[in-house]
């Protein structure tokens, strides 16, 4: 039987056609499919590198571009480009077999002829190399990879810069090792990374059919190939191509989500963008696919910190998961729904009074340290409560007097720990009488009465954004299912924790080592953005939850384009008007104004944006909770996460407004929390500059955001 591969290019090409175009692709491509090749016209060039590539008529404008094998019934779709590139591209390139990892690659015969030309020319002047032999022997990069034909340019680069420009004509999975090398990762790493992630990745050989070589090649190339078994399969992958993360996992994620199963709880982390959310959408599914039939509905978890995200996650899921019977195994509810739903049916199901208005429990804690005559503020005693008393379970003065205050800066004697405990008790004691709760509270609740029951609801929980999750919500989720193999399963990370929840996996029972992965490859932002928005990040690295510090190092992308732009104002009615005209500039380049998103510290600044768009003719929506529209999607920077844009702007980043001033609890009060106050600030303008996918502008007004000083300069 034929074996049909397609390119991850292939999908990203035909995602950009027009419609009818689509249609016709199909049509050609589905005879691949079904193995019906009469009809087909695969063109040979009378001048090509590889005599295996052929090209398809497709209409008058469009060509395909396949490989076909010379022995056995295989054939790669690689290419769908206009008639003149189709041919150039396929008389330029040629394919090849990885040696490390044996999965296919396809290299630029033409531009590496005409790079080691300038690579030599260059050499002869500048003594400097990126891999000098010395330091990286042959042997080594042979045995990741690097081939004969390869070793001899790359010893000529100089520097990264031009390593960068041969991204497009290596080998994809030698570029990948070369580049993992010169951003510093160890050759034992890059092999078990990248060169263990594709040879791991590899299907079972019962994949390829016997003696045909590219079929072989083909199913050890996961992540740039996917075997299509039929035209169902083929139809169900071009209806929806945008979503290429549905189809082509990186091998470093592939086997992260679907290792088939883990001693106990497993996790990923990586920074914004490297596809944390589509590991956990993948796992779910693999977990859902594998549970015995018997198993009822809706025994995984899919959960998340908000509403908002949780929606998202339910969307994406719908888009991976096409077998009705295993999208029902999977729940997708956030982690303040399940526990609020929890409590409520413990209770009789009538709905709970939930306070969740910041100011009001601020109020609140105020007039209750008049009363208690405490000399301790109310940010301090709500912080107290919360990642103290919340985040322990504390329910006695006297568990109180003994607890351990990890993270809090003050110490506290005993005479001070019973006056906290007097303004904890009354305060509780008021929320009682009301018969009120907050959201940690009723998460608490919930890991209380969950954890009285006999039967665990879950089999499976899949956690996105775990980062930002407080510690009752974390006991909450350890209930929900039983300790063992393939029982919690986190994507996360700590530089985007905007909610201040540190939390120590292992003291809630979660052990996470030798389980824990982490993603180095953004797909969602280019390296400029990158590079600019991690330069903010001054200050100490963040903890992995687990006792150690989390890195950004080897963070990559393999995309490029133009360096963030910065805007200084005097005034907020000028900032406005200059950002206006930015959008405005974006919208008559074809970016559509839902592809555009601004962040702001303030949602009222973000109002005032959206009036000064709408006056100029531009729809705008300003989100807010289950709050979308047509137009610039405007938010806060707390609304951004888990979100993307084609073009982002950063607006209003003012010394005094990032940090937010209310947000940051006085040093005197508690310099450990007003350090972790301002990490989560910093975090938030980290998170929302890394929401962009092509254009990042970040402007203020009057002073910039003492925050932008690595990129701005330190202040005259
Ligand atoms: N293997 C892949 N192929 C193509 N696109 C991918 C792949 N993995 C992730 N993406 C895309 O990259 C973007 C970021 O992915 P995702 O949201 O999962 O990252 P994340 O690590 O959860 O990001 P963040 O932490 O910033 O929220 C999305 O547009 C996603 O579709």
């Amino acid at each position: 039987m034929a074996t049909l591969g397609m390119h991850r290019d292939f999908l990203m090409e035909f995602a950009a056609l027009e419609k009818p175009v689509q249609k016709r692709v199909f049509e050609v491509f589905e005879k691949f499919a079904t193995a019906t090749h009469a009809g087909l016209h695969l063109e040979k060039l009378t001048h090509q590198k590889d005599p295996r590539l052929r090209t398809i008529r497709i209409n008058d404008f469009w060509r395909g571009v396949v490989l076909k094998a010379e022995s056995g019934d295989s054939y790669l779709l690689l290419k769908v480009l206009p008639h003149d590139k189709a041919n150039d591209w396929a008389a330029k390139h040629r394919a090849s077999v990885n040696e490390a990892t044996q999965g296919i690659e396809m290299r630029n015969d033409v531009g590496l002829e005409r790079a080691t030309a300038g690579l030599r020319a260059r050499a002869a002047e500048e003594p400097s190399r990126l891999f000098p032999a010395s330091e990286y022997p042959d042997k080594v990069l042979r045995s990741l990879g690097v081939d004969e034909e390869i070793l001899p340019i790359i010893r000529l680069v100089p520097d990264e810069t031009h390593l960068e420009a041969l991204h497009k004509v290596l080998p994809e999975q030698q570029y990948d090792v070369l580049l993992g090398l010169a951003t510093g990762m160890e050759p034992a790493e890059i092999d078990r990374e990248i060169v263990q992630a594709y040879a791991r990745a590899a299907p079972r050989s019962a994949d390829a059919s016997e003696g045909d070589e590219l079929a072989a090649a083909m199913a050890r190339s996961r992540g740039r190939v996917a075997l299509v078994s039929g035209t169902e399969e083929l139809q169900e992958i071009l209806e929806r191509p945008f979503d290429v993360w549905r189809v082509f996992l990186h091998p470093s994620q592939y086997r992260v989500a679907y290792q088939d199963s883990y001693a106990g709880p497993a996790r990923v982390t990586g920074g914004p963008g490297t596809g944390k959310t589509v590991v956990a959408l993948h796992r779910a599914y693999h977990l859902a696919r594998r549970l015995p039939a018997d198993a009822p509905d809706g025994c995984v978890l899919l959960t998340t910190y908000t509403k908002d995200l949780a929606a998202e996650l339910e969307r994406c899921l719908a888009l991976l998961v096409t077998d009705p019977a295993v999208r029902a195994k999977i729940r997708v509810v956030n982690v303040d729904a399940l526990a609020n739903e929890t409590v409520r049916a413990e209770r009789g199901g009538a709905p709970l009074k939930l306070v969740f208005d910041q100011k009001e429990i601020t109020a609140r804690w105020a007039r209750i340290a008049r009363r208690v005559e405490a000399d301790f503020t109310d940010v301090f005693l709500d912080q107290e409560w919360r990642h103290v008393v919340l985040a322990q379970a504390l329910t006695t003065p006297e568990e109180y007097l003994k607890a351990p205050r990890t993270g809090r800066g003050s110490a506290l004697g005993p005479l001070k720990r019973l006056k906290v405990w007097r303004a904890v008790a009354a305060f509780e004691e008021q929320l009682r009488q009301a018969g009120e709760w907050t959201f940690l509270q009723v998460c608490a609740e919930a890991a209380r009465v969950m954890g009285g029951r006999e039967e665990r609801p879950f089999r499976h929980v899949v956690v996105d954004e775990a980062q930002d999750l407080h510690p009752a919500q974390w006991r909450f989720l350890r209930s929900l299912v039983s300790p063992g193999p393939d029982d919690l399963f986190l994507a996360g990370d700590t530089y985007q924790r905007i909610y201040g929840n540190r939390v120590s996996l292992r003291s809630l029972g979660i052990q996470v080592v030798g389980r824990s992965h982490r993603l180095r490859v953004n797909y969602r932002t280019t390296q400029e953005i990158l590079a600019w928005s991690a330069s903010l990040l001054t200050g100490e690295e963040p903890d992995d939850m687990d006792g150690a510090k989390e890195s950004l190092a080897g963070y990559r992308s393999t995309m490029h384009g133009e360096r963030p732009e910065t805007s200084a104002h005097a005034a907020k009615t000028e900032e406005t008007a200059a950002l206006v005209s930015r959008v405005e500039k974006w919208i008559a380049s074809e970016v559509e104004a839902e592809h555009i998103g601004i962040a702001v510290r303030f949602v009222q600044f973000g109002r005032d944006i959206a009036q000064a768009l709408e006056r100029a003719g531009i729809a705008a929506c300003v989100l807010g909770a289950g709050r979308s529209g047509p137009g610039v999607r405007i938010g806060t920077m707390h609304r951004m996460k888990g979100l993307e844009f084609r073009c982002v702007a950063v607006a209003g980043v003012n010394d005094g407004t990032v940090p937010m001033k209310a947000a940051v609890t006085p040093v005197e009060v508690d310099a450990q929390q007003h350090q972790e106050d301002l990490n989560s600030e910093l975090s938030l303008l980290f998170v929302s500059c890394t929401r962009a996918r092509e254009a990042l502008r970040v402007s203020w007004h009057g002073e910039p955001s003492p925050f932008l000083a690595p990129v701005t300069g330190p202040r005259p």
